[in-house]
C-alpha cells in the first residue's frame, strides 16, 4: 500500500496565551490521513478549525502539540517542498496583488515555481478554457468575486503539484463550472495527484474519495461517503453529520461534571496524555491508518529554484509599482512637485503690502500729498556756509520705501490710517509729523535738541504684529529704507553718509553672503524630509497591502522566503532612492542655483541613506501596523513632530534643552544640518557637522531594523505558536 499523501496525528493547536481569556484551542486531538491520489473532502461549519488545519499542512501554522507528515517530510523542513513546489494552495480569500492582470497572476505562480514560459502559456491557454477565465489583460481588481477566484483557483493548478490543497474552491461559482471543477479534480486524482478540498457544500463531496468532518476542532470521522452513509445508516452526508454532531454534543455533556471540575485551561501536557481525549471510539474518531509512521516516504530533496522566485517577486514589485495608482507620480514626480512647490512658495521677498501713510509734511504744502510726484522738487539745497536746507524728505523716504516693494496708500489722519490697519485692509500705518525735514535737519546739525525736535524728527509706524513675518519683514524694509534715505540726505548735504548710520558694521560674513535666503537654509532640511517621507510611505504601503491581499502569506506557501521578497523591494526602493536623489539634486542645485561649496557626491550619499532611512522606517510601520489607517496615523503623529523638531522651521537654540537634545536623536535633525554645511560651507565628510548626519541616518537604519527583526520574532512565534 502507497504511503498516505498527508497524515495528522494527535494535532493540538491554541490560539493566544494558556494564561490569557483569548485562549482557544482550535484543534483537539486530531488524527487525519489522506491517501495518495484521492480527493479528500473536508467538512465543517464556519469557525471549526478547517482553515487553521490546512495552514499546518502547509507549513504555515505550527502545532502545539502531534505531528503532521506531508509528502513524506514534515512541512517546513529543509528540501521537503512544503512549502513550496511540491504543493499548490488556494487560500479562503483571493490572495492575488489588486494590480494584477489574470495572466500576471498565473505566470506569478508559475515562475515561482521555476516553470519555463512555453509550459507556463500552455498551462495558461488550458485553465483560461477549463475555468473560464476572464481575458488575460483583465486587472483582477475589475473582476467580480467569482471570477478572481477561479483565477486564484488557475494560480493554485498552474504548475500541476502532486498536492492541491483547495480552501473553498468552488464558493459563487455556477454549478455546472463547479460540476467541471470537481472533474477535473477527479481527473488529477486519477494521474496522482491528492487533493484536500473544504467546502460548504456538502453535498458536492459525495463525489470525493474520502470526506473528514470536522467539528470544534475535532475529526469525527473519516471515510468514503459511501461507508459513512452506511456507518450512520443514513440517505444523506447532512443526515450523518447532525448525527455525529449530536454525539459529540452528548458525549460533552456526559463528560460536564469533570470538565467543569477541571481548569478552563488545560496544560498542553496534560491534554496529550488525557485518557479523555485518547479514546477515540468515544468520538467515533478513526483513523484509517493507525501505524501511519512506519508507512512514512523517505523524504524527496526538491530543488528549490531561487532564481526563479526572484524572477516571479521582481516582475511582481514592477507590475505592482507600475501599476498602482498614483504610485509611479508618486515616487518619480513626487520629490520635483515638492521641490519646485518649495521653491516656489519658499524664501521670497512678500510683494505688494500696502501700508496706510498719513504725510502731515506733504499736507502742509499747497500740492498736498501730489507734491512727491512733482519731478522739479528740490529736496535738498546744499548753503554756501555749507548748512543745508531740506524740504519734504518724507517724499525721499516714501521713495525708499516703494524701491522696497512697500506701497504707500494716503490717508488724511492717524486715526484713519490706524483704523485701515484694524480692519485688516492694510499691514502697517507710517506718520510723518508736519516738520518732518526742518526737525531732521536740526536734529543732525545741532546734536542737543528737545523733546519736540526729536518728535518731529521720528516717523510713527504701528504695525499688525499678528502676522509675524510680514511684521518682521516690514520691519526689516523700513530700517534698510531709513539707511538708504540718510545716505542719500547725507550725500546732498555733501557729508560723510556714514555718520548717520548705527555704528555696527558688518563686515564680510565668514561663511555665506549678506544676502543670504532663508531657502538656502531651510532645502537641505526640506530634502531631507521629502526623501525620507516618500521611501517610508512607499514600503509601508506596498508592504501592508502585500500583506492584507493575502499576498506574502500566499507566496511564502508557494516557497518564496521573506527575504527573498525583502531583496527584491530592497533592491527596487533603492533604484526608486537613487532616482530621487538625482531629480532632487538636479532642481535644487541647477534649476534653482542653490549654493553648493562641498562634494556633491558626499550630498548624493547623504540624502541616498536619508532614503533608506525612510524605507526601513516603513519596513517598521508594516510590521508594526495591522491596516492602513493605524500606519497613517503613526506615520503622520511621527513625522509632524520630527518635521517640527529638527530645526528648520525654528532654530533648536529656542528650544528647551531637553528637548534640544532629543530633536538631536531624531532622523533630519543632524542629516539637514550636515547637508547645509556642505552646501553653504563646503564642509567635508571629516568635518564632525557632515559626519555626525550621516552617523545618525546610520543609526536610524540599523535601529529601525533590530526593531522590525524582533517585532518579526515576535510575530512569527505568535503565528506558529498562539
Ligand atoms: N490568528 C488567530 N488568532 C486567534 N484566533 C484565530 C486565529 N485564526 C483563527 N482563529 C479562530 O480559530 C477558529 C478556527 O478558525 P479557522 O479559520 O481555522 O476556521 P474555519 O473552519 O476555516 O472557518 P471558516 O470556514 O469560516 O473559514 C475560529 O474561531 C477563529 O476565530
Amino acid at each position: 500500500m502507497a504511503a498516505p499523501a498527508v497524515v495528522v496525528e494527535r494535532a493540538y493547536k491554541y490560539y493566544g496565551k494558556q494564561d490569557k481569556p483569548s485562549f482557544k484551542p482550535v484543534l483537539q486531538h486530531l488524527d487525519m490521513t489522506v491517501e495518495k491520489g484521492i480527493i479528500y473532502g473536508l467538512l465543517g461549519p464556519s469557525g471549526c478549525g478547517k482553515t487553521t488545519l490546512l495552514s499546518c499542512i502547509v507549513g504555515r501554522r505550527k502545532l502545539d502539540s502531534g505531528e503532521v507528515w506531508v509528502l513524506g517530510g514534515r512541512p517546513g523542513e529543509k528540501g521537503s517542498g512544503v512549502p513550496g513546489p511540491r504543493v499548490g494552495y488556494m487560500p479562503q480569500d483571493i490572495a492575488l496583488v489588486a494590480e494584477f492582470s489574470v495572466r500576471d497572476a498565473v505566470y506569478y505562480f508559475g515562475r515561482i515555481y521555476g516553470m519555463k514560459p512555453k509550459k507556463l502559456q500552455e498551462q495558461f491557454e488550458f485553465l483560461t478554457r477549463l475555468l473560464e477565465l476572464p481575458k488575460g489583460g483583465r486587472l483582477i481588481k475589475s473582476l467580480s468575486g467569482g471570477q478572481q477566484r477561479r483565477v486564484s483557483l488557475a494560480a493554485a493548478l498552474v504548475h500541476e503539484p502532486e498536492l492541491l490543497i483547495l480552501d473553498e474552491p468552488t464558493v459563487g461559482l455556477d454549478p455546472v463550472l463547479r460540476e467541471r471543477i470537481w472533474e477535473f479534480l477527479a481527473e488529477l486524482a486519477r494521474g496522482g495527484t491528492t487533493v484536500i478540498i473544504t467546502t460548504h457544500y456538502i453535498d458536492e463531496t459525495k463525489q470525493a474519495h474520502k470526506i473528514g468532518l470536522l467539528r470544534d476542532g475535532q475529526l469525527l470521522d473519516e471515510d468514503s461517503p459511501e461507508e459513512i452513509l452506511r456507518r450512520y445508516n443514513c440517505n444523506t452526508l447532512e443526515d450523518a453529520f447532525l448525527k455525529m454532531a449530536m454525539r459529540q454534543t452528548e458525549m460533552k455533556h456526559r463528560r460536564r461534571p469533570t470538565l467543569t471540575a477541571s481548569p478552563d485551561v488545560i496544560p498542553e501536557s496534560s491534554i496529550v496524555n488525557d485518557s479523555r481525549y485518547q479514546s477515540r471510539e468515544e468520538f467515533n474518531v478513526v483513523t484509517s491508518s493507525t501505524d501511519v509512521l512506519t508507512k512514512k516516504e523517505k523524504p524527496q530533496h526538491i530543488p528549490s529554484s531561487s532564481k526563479g522566485r526572484y524572477k516571479a517577486v521582481f516582475i511582481k514589485s514592477i507590475q505592482q509599482f507600475s501599476r498602482h495608482p498614483g504610485g509611479l507620480i508618486f515616487s518619480v514626480l513626487f520629490p520635483i512637485i515638492q521641490v519646485v512647490a518649495f521653491f516656489l512658495a519658499v524664501g521670497h521677498d512678500p510683494r505688494d503690502l500696502h501700508v496706510a501713510v498719513v504725510n502731515y509734511e506733504a499736507a502742509t504744502s499747497p500740492l498736498g500729498l501730489d507734491v512727491c510726484k512733482n519731478g522739479s522738487l528740490t529736496t535738498v539745497i546744499q548753503r554756501e556756509d555749507e548748512t543745508c536746507e531740506q524740504y519734504m524728505l518724507s517724499c525721499w523716504f516714501l521713495e525708499e520705501m516703494e524701491k522696497r516693494k512697500l506701497y504707500p496708500t494716503t490717508y488724511n489722519s492717524t486715526e484713519e490710517a490706524k483704523q485701515a490697519v484694524a480692519t485688516r485692509k492694510l499691514y502697517g500705518a507710517i506718520r510723518f509729523p508736519a516738520n518732518f525735514s526742518l526737525a531732521l535737519g536740526i536734529r543732525a546739525a545741532e546734536g542737543f535738541v528737545g523733546d519736540s525736535i526729536l518728535n518731529d524728527s521720528t516717523i510713527s509706524v504701528w504695525l499688525d504684529m499678528t502676522d509675524h513675518q510680514i511684521s518682521h519683514f516690514i520691519k526689516m524694509q523700513l530700517h534698510k529704507a531709513y539707511e538708504q534715505f540718510a545716505r542719500r540726505t547725507m550725500a546732498a548735504c555733501g557729508k560723510n553718509e556714514d555718520l548717520v548710520q548705527i555704528p555696527v558694521r558688518f563686515e564680510e560674513p565668514i561663511y555665506g553672503s549678506m544676502n543670504t535666503e532663508v531657502v538656502a537654509y531651510m532645502a537641505p532640511g526640506v530634502m531631507v524630509t521629502i526623501i525620507f517621507f516618500l521611501a517610508a510611505i512607499i514600503t509601508s504601503t506596498l508592504m501592508i497591502s502585500d500583506r492584507l491581499e493575502g499576498v506574502w502569506e500566499r507566496s511564502a506557501v508557494a516557497g518564496v522566503r521573506p527575504k527573498e521578497m525583502l531583496h527584491v523591494h530592497i533592491t527596487l526602493q533603492s533604484l526608486v532612492i537613487l532616482v530621487q536623489t538625482f531629480e532632487m539634486m538636479i532642481v535644487a542645485f541647477m534649476g534653482y542655483k542653490l549654493p553648493f561649496n562641498g562634494s556633491l557626491w558626499t550630498c548624493g550619499a547623504l540624502l541616498f541613506l536619508q532614503g533608506l532611512g525612510g524605507m526601513c522606517y516603513g519596513f517598521l510601520l508594516s510590521v508594526l501596523c495591522s491596516s492602513f489607517t493605524v500606519s497613517f496615523f503613526i506615520a503622520t503623529g511621527s513625522f509632524y513632530p520630527m518635521i517640527l523638531l529638527c530645526g528648520i522651521l525654528w532654530p533648536l537654540e529656542g528650544m528647551p534643552e531637553a528637548l534640544r537634545l532629543f530633536s538631536l536623536a531624531l532622523p533630519f535633525t543632524l542629516p539637514s544640518i550636515s547637508l547645509r554645511d556642505m552646501m553653504e560651507k563646503g564642509s567635508s565628510i571629516t568635518s564632525p557637522s557632515v559626519y555626525t548626519g550621516f552617523l545618525i541616518t546610520l543609526a536610524w537604519i540599523v535601529g529601525t531594523l533590530a526593531l522590525c527583526f524582533l517585532r518579526l520574532r515576535y510575530n512569527y512565534e505568535l503565528k506558529a505558536h498562539g
